[in-house]
């Protein structure tokens, strides 16, 4: 049995634990009835032996596997993941998703994609990585009574999105108890406005109005004072035909999205100027998690 769970981006500039995308970049796991359990890792995180030994996933998927299922039974986990850890690419959404979905599918129990996406919400509590990684696309969600409501626009293939990756991780979590306790009003409606004009061209397709949109007063320059470059990236990224570039989740990650005739273009100018990350450009993935039995 193979699952793969899509990369996120999320926040998108202004809309902070609402919005979020999916990208190309996936995490996959087989898993196979053994005699012993056995872990093996290729691609991020192959170089981290703790993964071995007390892994997210497996702790999350035998969480469920014993729920759901009345024998014992022993698996080999062969993980082939795409998706850098700590970078705000939503490593630890794709692990959440991909280990519900997996104990479910070796159970052979159908799981619908809300189901999974609400189990999802208990590890993590703000819904703009998770809606993406289960559904694809683009998506706006808000959690009421501990339900994800959200709703999701296929993004066309014209589009694309270039990431720019820095060597440093930055843990969310650590990452969020920097942000302001409270915001003026100028500042909260300044995220709104914006945040619902980003969201309206998504819907409608006015990609030209996300170079308007995508401004932000929530978080990104409080994360993003701890590497001052990046605010030097956004600029070059911009200044070369993004059609909007933001901070990627909590960072590290930069994320910018263009027209795919000027995608390469992006990617070439920013390589010359930050020759020390490692840039590319993706498509959008919208499908959302997947499993094949
Ligand atoms: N492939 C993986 N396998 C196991 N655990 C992972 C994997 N990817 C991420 N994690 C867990 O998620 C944590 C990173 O979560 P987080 O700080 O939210 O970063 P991100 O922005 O990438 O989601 C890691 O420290 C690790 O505990
Ligand atoms: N809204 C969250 C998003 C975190 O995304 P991640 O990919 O960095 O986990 C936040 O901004 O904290």
């Amino acid at each position: 049995m193979r699952v793969s769970v899509p990369a996120t981006s999320a926040n998108m500039g202004p809309g902070f634990d609402t919005l979020g995308v999916a990208l190309q970049i996936k995490n996959q796991v087989v898993i196979k009835p053994a005699k012993f359990h056995s872990v093996s890792l290729k691609g991020e995180g192959s170089n981290n032996p703790a993964l071995k030994d007390n892994n997210m996933f497996i702790s999350i998927f035998n969480d469920f596997y014993h729920n759901l299922s009345n024998r014992r039974r022993n698996f080999r986990f062969e993980f082939y993941n795409e998706i850098p850890m700590s970078r705000g690419l939503g490593s630890s959404s794709a692990v959440i998703v991909s280990a519900i979905a997996s104990a479910y599918a070796i159970e052979g129990i159908e799981l619908e994609k809300s189901k999974l996406l609400n189990l999802a919400l208990a590890y993590e509590n703000h819904p703009d990585n998770i809606t993406p990684a289960v559904m694809g696309g683009f998506n706006v969600a808000t959690v009421q009574e501990n339900e994800v409501k959200f709703i999701k626009k296929e993004i066309p293939k014209h589009l694309k999105a270039i990431v720019v990756i820095p060597n440093r991780p930055i843990s969310t979590h650590l990452s969020r108890k920097t942000l302001p306790y409270k915001y003026s009003k100028d500042d909260a409606v300044f995220n709104i406005s914006h945040s619902s004009l980003l969201t309206a061209a998504f819907m409608s397709e006015n990609w030209e109005m996300l170079r308007v949109a995508s401004y932000d007063k929530f978080h990104q320059k409080y994360r993003m004072k701890q590497m001052p470059e990046l605010f030097e990236v956004q600029k070059a990224a911009l200044n070369n035909g993004a059609l909007m570039s933001t901070l990627s989740g909590s960072g590290s990650t930069f994320f910018s999205m263009s027209y795919a005739d000027d995608s390469k273009r992006i990617e070439r100018e920013l390589r010359i100027k930050f020759p020390h990350f490692k840039i590319f450009s993706t498509d959008f993935d919208n499908y959302g998690v997947k499993v094949d039995r």
